[in-house]
């Protein structure tokens, strides 16, 4: 935990001291993690933080897990062209919303 108070506020999700490779996909870093998204733990604040912190947080955080589990517990995904998952490309996109820059092309086959 940085920063709680005082000192300017800065996204520190790819700050290498605090996080070991910051720029990998590793969402199994999270797995012992008691990191808070809810703009207490200045490390990770992907819905900002303080007055203006986003107020769709508590929709989101129920929603997306409804969402993405069901997506994937209901159905067989297959990247399309024959792409093996460790090879795709996960390149971001500068915009008002980080992108990927090449879209995810995934095809649903019932279970
Ligand atoms: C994964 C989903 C979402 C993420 C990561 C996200 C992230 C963010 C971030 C980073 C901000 C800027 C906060 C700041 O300035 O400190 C924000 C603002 C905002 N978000 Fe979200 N958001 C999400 C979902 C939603 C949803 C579902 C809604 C509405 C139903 C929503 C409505 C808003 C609004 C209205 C603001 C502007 C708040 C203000 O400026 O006072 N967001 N969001």
């Amino acid at each position: 935990m940085v920063q709680r108070s005082g000192g300017p506020m800065v996204q520190r999700g790819r700050d290498s001291s605090l996080w070991k490779d910051p720029l990998e996909f590793k969402p199994e870093r999270f797995w012992e993690s008691d990191i808070d998204v809810r703009g207490r733990d200045f490390e990770l604040i992907p819905f900002g933080v303080g007055r203006r912190i986003c107020p769709g947080l508590p929709l989101a955080i129920r929603m997306i897990p409804i969402a993405l589990g069901s997506l994937i517990n209901t159905l067989n995904w297959k990247l399309d062209g024959g792409i093996a998952p460790k090879d795709l490309a996960m390149e971001e996109k500068f915009g008002i919303t980080l992108a990927k820059a090449q879209p995810l092309l995934a095809t649903p086959i019932p279970l």
